[in-house]
């Protein structure tokens, strides 16, 4: 077991805020599955380019290191798989994910089910995220694999599984392993599924969502006050993924208020967090061009019927101005907004290289990307300390410091 559970009675998992004293995070330190993007894949694989490897990981490992610094756990999600292969369960069903794949045929299915099924555990655990090419299968048959293209992948790399913030979010105590919406990143979550349902350092803990649900992505999850949810709703998440996670969470006492947030059906803004992070209590950095047009439908509980997360009523109003939501269910006056960038070029620059998507460590502290320097002035003016990280390379996927990581222990405010 690389991952040992800690010793004596440690503090509870799970996380009520996006701001409150961060005690453990899972990461993924980016390998072999980024050596995989080249400029034919990339944008199937949801890369904007093809990053150097070896820069990538020496900036991750300071990310890394950054939050160690200031007391953070950092769990790898690579170890955590590797731990949970040693279990006959587990692996068979990532095999089974890994093959269920309607290019390969059956030939070809029960050739590399073969193969898996042959290796060591760390072994199969890092096939699982960096995939398997056509001349890496030795022993590969069937019509698929000789008319397969040499350079293409039997099962395909997972290069977003860096942005360990999308394939599962806790909410309070229990963690909802998401249905993520673009087939490049689908079984992320049979990961994430199979890390929680066996490994010893997640023992009981709950799980809230799942798979094969309505797509919902971590990305689009704010937590902005204890019992008060904000979901994202476009590219990826849909309304009704927001539908059940607030049947859910309702119904499992986790939260008293979802708001629901439309945003605009493209690349720059494919979750919520990539145009909005909280970095205190009651304040948010925000993109600019977006802060005054979003809205927000205000969802709340009516009449439980007993035993079944899935049949709460809901209570819908709105829509009106996010801001004004948002103050209203976590009740407070006003929530702050510093903004992206000055002018609006700059904000949108650095809205695309993600000033917005800050990791809190505790109120007032976050880390950004240090690229992104008039908002990180912003933050600094605004009495917000900035842990900087590099992210030239990892920025390469569209995504910063909260898309990097998973919170899985925070510390209650
Ligand atoms: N929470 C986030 N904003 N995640 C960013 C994910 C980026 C990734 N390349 C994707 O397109 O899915």
């Amino acid at each position: 077991m690389q991952i040992s559970p800690p010793p004596g009675d440690p503090a509870p998992l799970g996380a009520t805020s996006e701001v409150g004293r961060l005690s453990t995070v899972v990461l993924h330190r980016p390998g072999a599955e980024l050596r995989r993007l080249t400029p034919r894949n990339n944008d199937q694989l949801l890369f904007d380019g093809v990053p150097w490897v070896a820069r990538a990981q020496e900036e991750h490992d300071a990310f890394a290191q950054a939050l160690r610094d200031r007391g953070v756990e950092v769990l790898h999600l690579d170890a955590l798989l590797a731990d949970v292969m040693a279990l006959p369960e587990a692996r068979t069903s990532l095999i089974a994910a890994a093959v269920d794949d309607p290019r390969l045929g059956a030939t070809l299915r029960h050739a590399t089910t073969a193969h898996l099924s042959g290796l060591a555990p760390a072994d199969l655990a890092a096939t699982l995220i960096a995939g398997l090419a056509h001349d890496e299968l030795r022993g590969g048959r069937g019509l698929a694999y000789q008319v397969m293209e040499r350079g293409d992948f039997v099962v395909p790399p997972l290069p977003n599984l860096l942005f360990t913030r999308d394939s599962s979010v806790w909410v309070g105590d229990q963690v909802a392993v998401t249905s993520l919406a673009m087939p490049a990143r689908h079984r992320e979550s049979t990961i994430t599924a199979a890390v929680y349902a066996h490994h010893p350092r997640f023992s009981g803990a709950e799980q809230l969502y799942g798979s094969e649900l309505e797509h919902l992505e971590g990305g689009d999850v704010l937590l902005l006050a204890a019992g008060v949810v904000a979901v994202g709703v476009g590219e990826r998440t849909t309304p009704g993924g927001a539908e059940r996670l607030a049947r859910r969470v309702f119904a499992r006492g986790l939260a008293h208020t979802v708001l629901v947030v439309p945003i605009a059906q493209e690349r720059a803004m494919m979750h919520l967090d990539t145009i909005c992070t909280m970095v205190d209590v009651d304040a948010v950095v925000m993109y600019p061009a977006v802060a005054d047009h979003l809205q927000a439908w205000t969802v709340t509980a009516g009449e439980q019927l007993p035993d079944d997360d899935d049949t709460t009523e809901l209570s819908v109003t709105g829509p009106q101005p996010f801001l004004v939501a948002a103050a209203a269910a976590m009740g407070i006056d006003r929530l702050r907004v510093i903004d992206t960038g000055l002018d609006p070029v700059t904000a949108e620059r650095e809205q695309w290289d993600d000033g917005n998507n800050t990791l809190a460590l505790a109120p007032r502290l976050a880390v950004a990307y240090e690229r992104n320097t008039v908002t990180n002035a912003a933050l600094e003016a605004a009495g917000i300390e900035v842990v900087p990280i590099a992210g030239s390379e990892l920025g390469s996927g569209r995504g910063g410091p909260r898309c990097m990581s998973c919170p899985v222990r925070r510390e209650p405010l």
